[in-house]
C-alpha cells in the first residue's frame, strides 16, 4: 500500500517529463523544420527561442556579431524564433519607406516606454503622426539656429577645457569630454537649461542612458515575457540587474524634474505677465505650447515627461558616441584628417576673438570635404545599431528580391549589418574612406544610408545631431592639433596600420567606442 502511493507520484512525474519531452521535440520540429521561416538561415538557438537575442545583447557586441552572421550566411539571416535581418539593398525602401502602417514597429519598442509610450516608443501610427507633427517645427533647421548661441556656448567652455590641457601638456580622455558636452548641449536646447557637467565635472549628473538602452534592448528582445520582466526584474536582488532598473529610474526622474522645473518657470513668467514670452524656445517648450489640432487640447504633464525623456535617451549618448568615433576615424586616418584641416584653412577664416563656433551655414556651404566625413563616419560606425524591428501586417506579406515573408513577420535592416554589406558597399567597407563619396555611383547610395533610420519613423533630431557635430568638428579641428596619446598607435596610424581595421565597438544597443579616446591636443593652428 505505502510503495503503491510512493510509486504513483513517480509514474506522474515520468509523465509530466514524457510529455513535455513531447512538446519540446515537437516545438524544436516545427521551427526547424515547418515554420514559415524555417528555410531561413541562422543559429540553431535563434530559431527556437527568442532568449538567444536577450543574450546577445547582454554580449554588448548584439550588431557586429549580427554582422559576422550575414557575412556567414548572406543577406538573410533568421536571428529570432519570428525574426529575420536583413541586409539586401531594396529593403531598406521596402521596409521602411512604405507606409509606417502596414509595417508599424514590433513589441521590442514596447520596453523602451511605460504606459504612456513616446513618440520613439509608439506603435500607434497615428498617436505618431500626431505627436511627430507637434515636434517637428521644434526640430526643425530654422529652430536649431535660433539656439545656435546655445551650442556655442557649450562648445565655448569645451574648447576652455581643451586650451587647458594643451597648455599643461597633458593627455585627456577626448570621448568623455565630447559626452560631457553633449549632455550639456541637450539639456540646453532640450530644456533652457544646461546639465553643467562640463563645469562641474560631476559624474553623478551623467544620466545613465546606457543602462535604459541595454534594459530594454535586452528584454524587448523578449516580448512574450517583458510585461513579466518589468514586473519581477526590479523586486530581483541582483546588483548588476539593479543597476540598470536604476538607471532608468534615474533617467526618469530627471525628465521629470526638467518638465516641472520648465512649467514652473512658464508659470512663473505668465504670472509676471512677460507677454512675450516664452523667451526661449526650447524642444521642450514647443511641446507645452502645442495644441491638439482638433480639441485644442495641450499634452498632459505625463505626455511631456516622456517625451522629456526620450529626448534624454535619444539625444545624448548617440551624439557622442558618433562624434566620439568621428574623431577616433580621422585620427587612426591621418590622410583623412589632414585633408579635412587643409578645407578648414582654405575656407573658412580663424574664430574671431569672441567666436566660439562658426556658424551652421558656413560649414555646410564651404566644407564639403568635412561633410563626406561625417558621412562616412555614419557609414562605417553607425551608433544606433539595434535592428530597426518592423512587423508584417499585410495579408499577403511581403517579398524582397524573391523571398516572400509572411503576415507576422518580424523584419528588421540592423544598420551596422546593411552598412557592411559587401554587395552594396564594396570589399573595402572596413575602410573609413570619406573620398568614396565623391564617386557618383556611391554617392547615390547616400540615400540608403540608415544611421538615422528612414522614412516616417526616422530620426527627428538628426538637423539637431549634425549641426552640433558640424560645429564641433570644425571649432575643435580649426583651434587644436590632436594627436593619439599612445605613440606607438600614433606612428601605426601614420603607417596606414588601422587602414581596413574598424574601431574597437561595444554596444548597449546603441554602439560607441569601447575605450577612452586618449589623445593630447595643441594650441593655436589658425590664429
Ligand atoms: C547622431 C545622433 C543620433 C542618431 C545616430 C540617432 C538615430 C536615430 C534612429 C536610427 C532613429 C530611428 C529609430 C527607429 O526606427 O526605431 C531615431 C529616432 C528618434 N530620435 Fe534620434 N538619433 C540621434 C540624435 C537624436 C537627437 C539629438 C534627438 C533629440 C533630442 C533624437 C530624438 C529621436 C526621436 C524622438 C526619435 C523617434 C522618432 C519617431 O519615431 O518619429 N535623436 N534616432
Amino acid at each position: 500500500m505505502y510503495l503503491k502511493s510512493v510509486e504513483q507520484p513517480h509514474h506522474l512525474g515520468y509523465a509530466i517529463l514524457a510529455i513535455l519531452a513531447i512538446y519540446l521535440v515537437a516545438y524544436i520540429v516545427y521551427q526547424r523544420c515547418l515554420h514559415p521561416l524555417a528555410q531561413y538561415p541562422g543559429p540553431f538557438w535563434a530559431s527556437v527561442t527568442d532568449v538567444w537575442q536577450v543574450f546577445e545583447f547582454l554580449s554588448l557586441k548584439q550588431p557586429y556579431r549580427l554582422t559576422d552572421l550575414h557575412e556567414h550566411y548572406g543577406p538573410v539571416v533568421r536571428y529570432g524564433p519570428d525574426k529575420i535581418s536583413i541586409t539586401h539593398e531594396s529593403a531598406v525602401q521596402a521596409i521602411y519607406q512604405k507606409s509606417s502602417k502596414a509595417l508599424p514597429k514590433t513589441e521590442f519598442y514596447d520596453a523602451f516606454g511605460g504606459a504612456h509610450p513616446n513618440v520613439f516608443g509608439t506603435r500607434d501610427e497615428s498617436h505618431h503622426s500626431l505627436r511627430r507633427r507637434h515636434m517637428s517645427h521644434a526640430f526643425s533647421m530654422a529652430n536649431i539656429k535660433q539656439m545656435e548661441q546655445y551650442i556655442d556656448e557649450n562648445l565655448s567652455i569645451l574648447m576652455q577645457k581643451i586650451s587647458e590641457e594643451a597648455t599643461a601638456e597633458r593627455t585627456f580622455d577626448l570621448k568623455k569630454f565630447l559626452h560631457y558636452y553633449v549632455i550639456d548641449v541637450l539639456g540646453d536646447l532640450a530644456f533652457s537649461k544646461s546639465f553643467d557637467l562640463q563645469i562641474t565635472n560631476d559624474t553623478s549628473r551623467v544620466p545613465p542612458v546606457k543602462e535604459h538602452t541595454l534594459l530594454a534592448s535586452a528584454t524587448g528582445a523578449w516580448p512574450a515575457l517583458l510585461q513579466s520582466l518589468k514586473w519581477l526584474l526590479p523586486r530581483l536582488p541582483i546588483p548588476a540587474v539593479q543597476g540598470l532598473v536604476n538607471g532608468r529610474r534615474d533617467c526618469a526622474e530627471l525628465a521629470s524634474r526638467s518638465v516641472q522645473r520648465r512649467l514652473q518657470e512658464l508659470q512663473t513668467s505668465q504670472d509676471q505677465k512677460e507677454v512675450s514670452l516664452p523667451q526661449r524656445k526650447d524642444l521642450l517648450t514647443s511641446l507645452i505650447l502645442a495644441k491638439h489640432p482638433d480639441t485644442g487640447k495641450h499634452l498632459s504633464q505625463t505626455d511631456l515627461e516622456t517625451e522629456a525623456f526620450g529626448f534624454i535617451i535619444a539625444g545624448t549618448h548617440t551624439t557622442s558616441a558618433s562624434t566620439t568615433l568621428l574623431f577616433y576615424n580621422l585620427l587612426h586616418n591621418p590622410e583623412s584628417m589632414k585633408q579635412c584641416i587643409s578645407e578648414l584653412d582654405a575656407n573658412l577664416p580663424p574664430l574671431g576673438v569672441d567666436e566660439a563656433a562658426y556658424p551652421v551655414t558656413d560649414i555646410e556651404s564651404s566644407l564639403p570635404y568635412l561633410r563626406n566625413c561625417v558621412k562616412e563616419n555614419f557609414r562605417i560606425t553607425p551608433v544606433f545599431t539595434m535592428p530597426l524591428a518592423r512587423r508584417i501586417t499585410a495579408p499577403e506579406g511581403l517579398t524582397i528580391e524573391g523571398h516572400h515573408f509572411e503576415k507576422g513577420t518580424s523584419i528588421a535592416v540592423c544598420n551596422h549589418a546593411f552598412h557592411h554589406a559587401p554587395a552594396v558597399w564594396g570589399t573595402d567597407h572596413n575602410t573609413f574612406d570619406p573620398s568614396r563619396w565623391e564617386r557618383p555611383e556611391t554617392a547615390d547610395r547616400s540615400r540608403l544610408l540608415m544611421h538615422f533610420g528612414l522614412g516616417g519613423r526616422q530620426c527627428i533630431g538628426k538637423t539637431m545631431a549634425t549641426t552640433n557635430i558640424y560645429k564641433v568638428m570644425s571649432s575643435l579641428l580649426s583651434q587644436f592639433e590632436f594627436k593619439l596619446a599612445e605613440e606607438a598607435e600614433a606612428l601605426r596610424a601614420q603607417q596606414g596600420g588601422f587602414k581596413g581595421v574598424l574601431p574597437p565597438l561595444i554596444s548597449v544597443g546603441v554602439s560607441d567606442l569601447e575605450t577612452p579616446l586618449m589623445v593630447t591636443a595643441k594650441l593655436g593652428l589658425k590664429k
